[in-house]
């Protein structure tokens, strides 16, 4: 599975989903929504969201996206401000931009449950 490759496997995965967190607690746009979460415990469960929807031995166990963000009142601009980061953290840690498209373009399907306007 090249995807999950180019991503350097779930020690990549990790790696770019903490930094990805990590600039999102330094976005004020954001950083609101994440007020008193466990944020261990997200980095743990995207991390295994991703691995799975990129054909990575995973097998995600958290809420489905509408339950996780239900209520949240997530916004386009707020999931844009979202993906910008991690588009950022797979930059810095050399994901080849075909491979990083491919990434987005299996989690554009979750914008849907995710945001509500
Ligand atoms: C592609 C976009 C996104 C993905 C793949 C994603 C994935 C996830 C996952 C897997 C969880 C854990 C679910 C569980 O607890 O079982 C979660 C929780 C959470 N997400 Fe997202 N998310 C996305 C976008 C966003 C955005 C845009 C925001 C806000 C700006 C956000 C805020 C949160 C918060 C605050 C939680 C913790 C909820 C809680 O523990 O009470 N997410 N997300």
């Amino acid at each position: 599975n090249d995807l999950y490759q180019q991503l350097g496997e779930k020690q990549g995965i990790s790696a770019i989903v903490e930094e990805m967190l990590y600039r999102v607690g330094g976005d004020e746009r954001i950083v609101h929504h994440f007020d008193g979460v466990d944020i261990v415990q997200v980095h743990e469960l995207i991390t295994e969201q991703v691995c799975d929807v990129v054909g990575g031995p995973c097998d995600y166990q958290g809420e489905t996206m509408q339950a996780a963000h239900q209520g949240m009142g997530i916004t386009h601009a707020d999931f844009n401000a979202l993906v910008e980061h991690l588009i950022i953290a797979m930059e810095k840690h050399d994901v080849p931009v075909a491979a990083q498209n491919r990434l987005l373009a299996r989690l554009a399907p979750m914008y849907g449950d995710i945001t509500e306007e």
